[in-house]
């Protein structure tokens, strides 16, 4: 990827009237997304967030066209749990998700199990995880993911980057870990924005009237910092929100009609 010295791209905002309208226009843009990285690169790299995110992602159940055996999927956040913990992302991500689908387990690549009481160790592994899907760390690289998917919610939150959060300024790591995220649980491990800002391509899907008021916030007074309008993918990445209306009821900021 060149970043040299343009801005970055604007977002394009999609709203959508219907829940079932978003979750098919989510998956379109998916396979799309999936379908030019194959073509190039021969596998599809995306990053998935826990939440509301997994059950966004229904449309991709049942549908012939997605090459689960091409995907590498990573978490772009994670709780400090076992993986079958009620709190796991990998575990919502599972039961709505890859439990329905024919994805290869070795795809998944999950947070280490057996490291949960050293959260040094825990992040590093994952950081390796990264590395080697990536190739090797410089200072002057960062993985780039074909797609990250993300959330955020009624704080203003992403990924497990939190308002006035010390990781909020991380720039050399890739993963990192907290202790006191205000959301429970405390002790999580989050992807950091070089890498978030480093994808082809993030998405965000955010739902409901409870996003409202944060979301006019995000696209209307980015100047505010908030974890979410800090995503703003180098160049040439794009960044896209897909939002129902009611969530985007207060926004200023230009809607554009669905279209690949
Ligand atoms: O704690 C988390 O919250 C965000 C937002 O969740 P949502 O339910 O409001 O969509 C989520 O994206 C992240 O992965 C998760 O760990």
């Amino acid at each position: 990827m060149t970043v040299g010295h343009h801005a970055p791209n604007p977002p394009t905002l999609f709203s959508f009237s219907s829940p079932d309208s978003l979750v098919l226009s989510l998956a379109e843009f998916v396979l799309n997304a999936q379908k030019e990285a194959i073509t190039k690169k021969g596998r599809f790299a995306i990053a998935l967030s826990g939440g509301s995110l997994p059950k966004q992602l229904r449309g991709l159940i049942d549908n012939p066209a997605v090459k689960w055996d091409k995907w590498q999927v990573f978490y772009v956040d994670e709780r400090v749990v076992p993986l079958d913990h009620e709190d796991s992302n990998h575990r919502a991500c599972t039961e709505l998700l890859f439990s329905k689908v024919p994805i290869p387990e070795g795809n998944i690549h999950t947070i280490d199990p057996t490291l949960l009481d050293d959260l040094d160790e825990l992040s590093d592994a994952y950081e390796q995880a990264l590395i080697g899907e990536f190739a090797q760390k410089d200072a002057a690289r960062f993985p780039v993911f074909d797609l990250i998917l993300l959330g955020m919610g009624p704080d203003g939150h992403t990924a497990s980057l939190f308002p006035g959060h010390e990781l909020l300024a991380e720039n050399s790591r890739w993963v990192a870990y907290l202790e006191d995220s205000p959301k429970p649980p405390s002790k999580r491990l989050t992807f950091t924005y070089p890498v978030i800002n480093h994808a082809a391509r993030v998405a965000f899907a955010a739902t409901g009237k409870e996003k409202a008021e944060i979301l006019a916030k995000v696209f209307d007074d980015p100047e505010a910092g908030l974890p979410a309008s800090r995503v703003r993918p180098a160049y040439p990445g794009q960044l896209y929100w897909f939002v129902d209306d009611a969530a985007s009821a207060s926004v200023q900021f230009q809607k554009t009609p669905f279209k690949l």
